[in-house]
């Protein structure tokens, strides 16, 4: 399969400039300005568009096996292309948890049947992710597990993450945490600030993330295992992300879409489509978030795409599960609030989610250029919509953003050379 991508505004050498790309079996084989032509079984005309490198999200939630109500790896799968996501990593909080290397085997080959783009499962730190016995770290590797999580709880013992720790750097695994003292999140279902209050709705202060943060950053250092923060919510943490890495602890960190837009001050009553863990915190916080963002204390964006259906969203802040979908509304809501406001330029956009995340995790794409893989997505930045959830290929509606007019949006993905998603072709292809 030989194609052509023709006068694409790529970024080469520092700037936006209108690029031909050629692909060969799944491969880029050239990119330049005005490249041969005759040879090709098809001709994409990007006639302008902005052709990027595929986003890639390592923090997704694909709810198979379980929860195939909230989402699957389809239609997980399908809202990612359709979000110009070319590689997704899917978080192991199923039902059963990804905790053996049989259910990492058996998620890897259903990804192989059913997915629209490249798919990894994390396994599990801990068995069912109870925080009791660990699981077979060398197992687990050997299956093909993307790293190691709890995402969903945090490990509450301090020597069972030094002994995840020591175990994950023998097989070579990086350590992804959600990190959350429970006994200072104590059932809290909401930043504990001026909203809470208001609401009379019980807190999850700050410190329950920053503390295991400065915890972990003390056994990373020992251990020199790769650790991974998730999902960064508070200016503490991102202070004790700044301190240890200048430390020389090897360590990288996350942060989701939403805790970038929205502050608690957002929040319009007691509404769980703003309910999530960590949640969203005070104006403060978001500018530490961005602050951090840019001085690259933080390394990259990720979703947390945490499906749920719209029943129990309604059931309001005490009884709603927490989490928000992100896949389908990442990029246009970044491209709107943090580019086109001039906080972040596009090229600073594309490296945080795209290059930065596969750097972090030695994964192929997040760059365009001859000899990488032909992962790629072309968006058109002038195009504006209004998010309508009805409308998305995720089987969730959970979003936020419902009704936000947003600039930007992907047209076209491509995964290893085969177009995935063409808006044009009336989205999902084949
Ligand atoms: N982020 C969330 O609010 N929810 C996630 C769990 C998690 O990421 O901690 C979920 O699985 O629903
Ligand atoms: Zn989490
Ligand atoms: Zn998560």
């Amino acid at each position: 399969m030989r194609l052509m991508i023709r006068q694409a505004k790529c970024y080469r050498s520092g700037e936006w400039i209108l690029t031909d790309v050629r692909v060969d079996d799944g491969i880029i084989t050239s990119v330049g300005d005005r490249l041969p032509t005759g040879d090709e079984d098809e001709i994409v005309e990007a006639n302008g568009k902005t052709l990027l490198p595929g986003l890639i999200d390592v923090h997704v939630h694909l709810r198979e096996p379980g929860f195939e109500e909230k989402e699957t790896i389809a239609s997980g799968s399908r809202a990612a292309a359709r979000g110009g996501f070319t590689t997704i990593a899917a978080m192991p909080n199923t039902e059963p948890v990804t905790d053996t290397a049989d259910l990492v085997r058996e998620q890897y080959r259903k990804a192989g049947k059913e997915a629209v783009v490249n798919v990894h499962f994390y396994g599990a730190i801990t068995e069912g992710l109870r925080g009791e016995e660990l699981t077979d770290f060398q197992a687990l590797k050997e299956a093909g597990a993307f790293a190691l999580t709890d995402d969903g709880v945090g490990i509450q013992s301090a020597g069972q993450m030094l002994a995840a720790m020591e175990r994950a750097k023998e097989v070579g695994l990086t350590v992804v945490a959600h990190c959350e003292d429970n006994s200072l999140a104590d059932r809290g279902v909401m930043h504990d600030g001026e909203k809470a209050s208001r609401l009379g709705l019980p807190g999850i202060p700050a410190e329950a993330e920053a503390a295991h943060i400065v915890r972990d950053a003390l056994l990373a250092e020992r251990t020199g295992v790769h650790y991974h923060v998730c999902h960064v919510s508070s200016a503490a943490s991102v202070q004790a992300i700044r301190e240890a890495k200048q430390r020389g602890v090897h360590m990288t960190a996350e942060v989701t879409p939403h805790h970038l837009v929205l502050t608690e001050d957002d929040i319009p009553g007691d509404n769980a489509l703003y309910k999530m863990n960590p949640p969203l915190r005070s104006a403060r916080d978001r500018s530490a978030l961005m602050a951090g963002l840019l001085d690259g204390t933080i390394d990259f964006i990720a979703t947390d795409h945490a499906p749920h259906e719209t029943a129990a969203k309604r059931r309001g802040f005490r009884g709603a599960p927490f989490g928000v979908i992100g896949l389908e509304t990442a990029f246009p809501l970044l491209y709107t609030r943090l580019v086109l406001t001039g906080f972040l330029t596009l090229e600073q956009l594309v490296k945080r989610m795209s290059t930065a995340p596969a750097a972090c995790f030695g994964l192929p794409g997040g760059v365009i250029c001859e000899g990488a893989q032909a992962d790629l997505t072309l968006v058109d930045l002038e195009r504006e919509e209004t998010v309508d959830p009805a409308a998305f290929y995720s089987k969730s509606e959970n979003t936020p953003f419902c009704g936000w007019r947003l600039t930007g949006w992907p047209v076209w993905t491509m995964v290893g050379g085969q177009v995935v998603y063409d808006e044009a072709q009336g989205g999902i292809t084949g």
